[in-house]
C-alpha cells in the first residue's frame, strides 16, 4: 500500500482542515437547521450526538473517502470471518465470536470455534448459579460472601470496570474485589477485610506467567492455608482462567476448576470470554449473557451498517480527524456516571495498548500519528479539577462525554443536576462566551475601565472546543456491552487506517525483561550489573534505604 499520507484524500483532508481552521461550529449550526439531525446517530440503544464537531459534510465525506481507500469495509469482514489479522503473533482476533449469540459457525483454519465457546459459557452458568445460590460451599461448609478476581492488565480492567458499572444489578450476598498490582498494600489491605471460610479467588491470567498475577495468588493462597490450614482447601477457594489450562493446573487449581479461553482473545479484549466470570459472579449470568447480547448488536451494526451510518466507524474517524490534521494528542473520556469511574482507565488499555505503535504492518514507520492519548474522569468530579484546561489552555482535546438519560435508582433530584452539568459543558466548550456576554457580564458585576480590561483576556472563552455525546436511557448490562463493543470497534478502524496492527503489544516486554533482570540485583549484598548511571544510583539507593 501506498503511504497513507501520499493519498489524494489525505492532503484533501489536510487542505479542508486549514478551510475550516477558522470557522466555528456555531457558525455552522447557525448556517444549518438539521445539523443536530444531520450529525446525529442511534444503534443498540446508544445515541451519538457528533454534531458539536468541527466537521462539515466535505469533512466528513472526505474521510468515509479516507475509510473506503483503506479498505476499511474488507479490514472489518477479515477480521470476523477469523483472518490472521494480528500479524506479528500469527493469530486470529475473535472477540466477537466470544458474544457471537447468532448460532452462526465460526472458523478458525476451518475449525468451527463456537460449540467451544458455548461450552465454557455453559460452565460458567453452572459455576456461578452453584456459587450464587450457596450450593457451592468453603473448605468449611460456608457459603461463598466475597468473590475476589486476582489479575492484571486485561485480565483486571474489564472485569472491575464492568462489575462497577452494573452495581445495580450486583448481587446483595455476595461482595467483589479486584487485586491487581504487585504492591503487596494491594492484596494486603483487601485481604485484611475477608473471611477466608467465604472467599472465592478467581485467578485470571490468559498466559498463566504473569509475575504480578501470580504472586498476588501465591499471596492469597498462603493467607487461606494460614487460616484453614488443610492443603485440599484449596480446591473450594480457588478457580481460575486461562488459556493455558495446565499451567493454572500446575499452580494447583483443580484442572475442573479452570475455565478456559483461546489465544485468539486479546487481553484487552477477553472480558466476554471466561475473564467476565467475576461479572458473572456479581450479576448473574442472565446479566452476563445481556451484556454479551448488546456487544453483538453492536457487531452486527457494525458489520452491516453503511459506513456513514456506523457509529464506531464515525466516532474513529473523527478521532483520525483530530489526531492527524488538528494535531490533538489527547482524548478526553468524561462519562457522567460514578459507576463508570473505571470507564477510562479501561479504555486507556483499549486504545493506548491497541494503537500506540509507530510501525505500520510491514515494519515501514508511521509518518502520520497513530494512538492518542486516552485519559479522563467521571463527571461532575473532573469539572472540578481538569476542565479548566479543557476550556481555556492552548490544547485542543477533543472528549466523549457519556450520560443515562434516566435516573432509574438514583435520586431524581441528583441525576438533575448531573444532565444539566454534562450538556452545560458540550455546550460550553463549543460556544465559549462571546465578548459582548463578557463585557456586559463585568459591567453589570461593576468591573470598568482599567480593571475590566485586566480581567477581559483570563475570564475569556474562546469556545469552538469539539465534543461527542453518548447519551442512553439506562446503563443495562445490554448498552454496556454495546458500549465496550462501540470502542473496541473505533480502535479497530482507527488501527486498520493507520496500517498498524493494533493487536500484538510488544512494547510492553522490555520493563519486563529489566525487572526480571533487576529483582535478584535487589538482594542484600547481590552485585548490581551493568547499567546507566541513573539506574545503578537509583539501585544503590534503595538498596542502603531499605536496609
Ligand atoms: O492475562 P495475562 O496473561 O496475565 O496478561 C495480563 C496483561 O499483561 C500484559 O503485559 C499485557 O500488556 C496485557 O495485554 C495483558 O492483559
Amino acid at each position: 500500500m501506498a503511504n497513507l499520507t501520499d493519498s489524494t484524500v489525505w492532503q484533501q483532508l489536510a487542505a479542508h482542515q486549514q478551510e475550516l481552521a477558522t470557522r466555528t461550529m456555531t457558525a455552522m449550526f447557525a448556517e444549518d437547521a438539521t445539523r443536530f439531525d444531520r450529525f446525529s446517530l442511534q444503534a443498540c440503544g446508544l445515541f451519538l450526538d457528533y454534531s458539536k464537531n468541527r466537521l462539515d459534510e466535505r469533512g466528513l465525506s472526505l474521510l468515509l473517502e479516507l475509510a473506503r481507500r483503506t479498505g476499511l469495509e474488507a479490514g472489518r469482514d477479515a477480521m470476523f470471518a477469523g483472518e490472521e489479522i494480528n500479524c506479528t503473533e500469527k493469530r486470529a482476533v475473535l472477540h466477537t465470536a466470544l458474544r457471537n449469540v447468532s448460532g452462526n459457525p465460526v472458523r478458525v483454519n476451518g475449525h468451527d470455534v463456537m460449540p467451544e465457546v458455548r461450552d465454557v459459557l455453559a460452565r460458567m452458568g453452572v459455576f456461578c448459579n452453584a456459587v450464587r445460590s450457596g450450593e457451592w460451599r468453603g473448605h468449611t461448609g460456608k457459603a461463598i460472601r466475597s468473590v475476589v478476581n486476582i489479575g492484571i492488565g486485561g485480565s483486571d480492567l474489564g472485569p472491575v470496570m464492568v462489575t462497577r458499572a452494573l452495581q445495580a444489578y450486583q448481587s446483595p450476598e455476595l461482595s467483589s474485589y479486584f487485586i491487581s498490582n504487585i504492591d503487596g498494600a494491594h492484596s494486603k489491605d483487601i485481604l485484611a477485610t475477608l473471611d477466608p471460610e467465604t472467599t472465592l479467588f478467581v485467578v485470571a491470567s490468559k498466559t498463566f506467567t504473569t509475575q504480578e498475577t501470580l504472586t498476588n495468588a501465591r499471596t492469597a493462597r498462603r493467607w487461606l492455608l494460614a487460616a484453614l490450614k488443610d492443603q485440599s482447601a484449596v480446591a473450594s477457594h480457588f478457580v481460575a482462567v486461562s488459556s493455558k489450562p495446565e499451567l493454572a493446573a500446575e499452580f494447583g487449581i483443580d484442572p475442573q476448576n479452570v475455565f478456559g479461553f483461546w489465544d485468539w482473545v486479546g487481553g484487552r479484549y477477553s472480558l466476554w470470554s471466561a475473564v467476565g466470570l467475576p461479572i458473572a459472579l456479581a450479576v448473574g449470568m442472565d446479566n452476563f449473557t445481556a451484556l454479551l447480547q448488546g456487544a453483538h448488536d453492536m457487531d452486527e451494526h457494525f458489520r452491516t451498517a453503511p459506513l456513514e451510518e456506523n457509529m464506531p466507524v464515525l466516532m474513529a474517524l473523527l478521532g483520525i480527524w483530530y489526531r492527524n490534521f488538528f494535531g490533538a494528542n489527547s482524548y478526553a473520556i468524561l462519562p457522567y456516571s460514578q459507576r463508570l469511574d473505571r470507564l477510562p482507565a479501561f479504555l486507556q488499555q483499549l486504545d493506548m495498548e491497541s494503537n500506540g505503535k509507530s510501525v505500520q504492518r510491514d515494519g515501514r514507520p508511521c509518518d502520520y500519528a497513530t494512538g492518542p492519548i486516552i485519559w479522563g474522569e467521571p463527571g461532575t468530579n473532573g469539572q472540578h479539577a481538569f476542565y479548566q484546561l479543557l476550556h481555556q489552555s492552548q490544547e485542543l482535546i477533543p472528549c466523549d462525554f457519556l450520560v443515562a438519560a434516566r435516573a432509574d435508582d438514583l435520586d431524581p433530584e441528583h441525576h438533575n443536576i448531573l444532565l444539566a452539568n454534562v450538556i452545560a459543558q458540550s455546550e460550553a466548550l463549543m460556544t465559549g462566551k462571546s465578548d459582548e456576554q463578557l463585557r456586559a457580564e463585568l459591567q453589570s458585576a461593576g468591573i470598568e475601565g482599567a480593571e475590566q480590561e485586566r480581567l477581559f483576556a483570563h475570564k475569556s472563552f474562546p469556545g469552538n472546543r469539539p465534543s461527542n455525546t453518548l447519551v442512553y436511557a439506562s446503563l443495562t448490562p445490554g448498552v454496556l456491552g454495546s458500549l465496550i463493543a462501540l470502542y473496541e470497534h473505533k480502535v479497530f478502524c482507527q488501527g486498520h487506517i493507520w496500517n498498524i496492527n493494533s493487536f500484538d503489544q510488544w512494547g510492553v516486554e522490555l520493563g519486563k525483561q529489566l525487572a526480571s533482570l533487576i529483582l535478584p540485583e535487589l538482594a542484600p549484598g547481590a552485585p548490581v550489573g551493568c547499567h546507566d548511571g541513573s539506574t545503578q544510583g537509583l539501585l544503590a539507593l534503595v538498596k542502603s534505604l531499605s536496609k
